[in-house]
C-alpha cells in the first residue's frame, strides 16, 4: 500500500516512521511519503489560507494550492487512490473504516489546518475519485495531521506482515462487535491485586466464557451504543444470562 500526507507540517508525520509503522516502510509493506503543500505555491509569503466569504472565525485554506499539490501527488502514482480528507464534520472512522482503507492500494491525505479546506478541493476531486470526509471523534483538533497519524495506524496494523501475531487483529475490539475484557500477566499477585484464578486453571472454555462476560459487562457499561448495534443473533443464551 502507498500512502501520501500533504500538509503544512510534515514534521507532525514523523511518527510514521517509528516502530511498528516503522519497520513496515523498511519492510516494504507501506510506502509513505510526505509532502509540504508549502511546495506548491508561488508567492514570497507561501500563503496557503484566507478570509473566508460571508465572514466568521479564522481562515480558509485556499483551493489552487491544494488542486496543483493533489494534482501532482495523485500523478506521481498510476495506483487508484482514495482521497481522505480529516475535519471536524466528517463520517465518524471507525474499525470498519479501517478495514475497508485496508484493502485500498493507495491512501491520498489531505491534512487541513486553519478552519479547514475551501469545499471545492473536495468537490472537484469526488467527480473523478472516492474521496472521504472522516472525523476520528467529538473533539475539536487544530489539524488534520493527528488524524492522519490515528487512521494511518488503525489501517497499517491490518496488513498482512505488519503486526507481528495476527491472531491481534483478528480479534481486535469491535472485531466482534464488543470492547475487549480486562487482560493480566506476572505476577500473580501484585500489590495485593491477584489475577482471576479461572485464568489460571487451564480451563480453556471457561476462561472463553469468563473472558466473553467480562466484555459484555464492560461493552454494556461503557458502549451500551454497542450492545444496541449487535445484530439479533450476536448474543447466545449464556450471553443474556449474564
Ligand atoms: N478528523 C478530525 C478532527 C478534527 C480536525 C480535522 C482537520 C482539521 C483542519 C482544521 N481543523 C481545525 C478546525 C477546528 C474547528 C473547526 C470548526 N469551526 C470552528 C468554528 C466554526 C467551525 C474547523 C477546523 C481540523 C480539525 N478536529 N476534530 C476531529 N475529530
Amino acid at each position: 500500500m502507498r500512502i501520501d500526507v500533504v500538509t503544512i507540517f510534515p514534521g507532525y508525520l514523523a511518527p510514521l516512521r517509528e516502530a511498528l509503522l516503522g519497520r513496515a516502510v523498511g519492510t516494504g509493506l507501506l510506502d509513505i511519503a510526505v509532502h509540504d503543500l508549502r511546495d506548491w505555491t508561488h508567492d514570497v509569503h507561501q500563503a496557503v489560507d484566507d478570509a473566508p466569504y460571508g465572514g466568521g472565525p479564522g481562515m480558509v485554506m485556499r483551493p489552487h494550492v491544494w488542486g496543483e499539490a493533489l494534482d501532482d501527488v495523485l500523478a506521481a502514482d498510476p495506483r487508484p487512490a482514495r482521497l481522505v480528507v480529516p475535519t471536524p464534520a466528517g463520517r465518524p472512522f471507525t474499525q470498519a473504516a479501517a478495514h475497508a482503507y485496508a484493502a485500498q492500494e493507495r491512501l491520498v491525505f489531505a491534512c487541513g489546518r486553519y478552519e479547514g479546506i475551501d469545499q471545492r478541493v473536495v468537490d472537484h476531486y469526488a467527480a473523478s475519485m472516492p474521496v472521504d470526509e472522516i472525523s476520528i471523534g467529538d473533539y475539536v483538533l487544530v489539524g488534520g495531521e493527528v488524524a492522519v497519524l490515528v487512521v494511518v495506524e488503525a489501517v497499517a496494523r491490518l496488513l498482512p506482515g505488519v503486526l507481528g501475531n495476527p491472531r491481534s487483529a483478528a480479534e481486535d475490539s469491535f472485531s466482534d462487535g464488543l470492547l475487549e475484557g480486562p487482560a493480566y500477566t506476572r505476577p500473580e499477585v501484585w500489590r495485593g491485586h491477584a489475577v482471576p484464578e479461572v485464568l489460571r486453571s487451564g480451563n480453556h472454555g471457561a476462561i472463553a466464557r469468563w473472558r466473553r462476560d467480562r466484555a459484555l459487562e464492560r461493552t454494556a457499561e461503557r458502549r451500551p451504543d454497542l450492545i444496541a448495534a449487535l445484530p439479533p443473533d450476536a448474543l447466545d443464551e449464556a450471553d443474556r444470562a449474564l
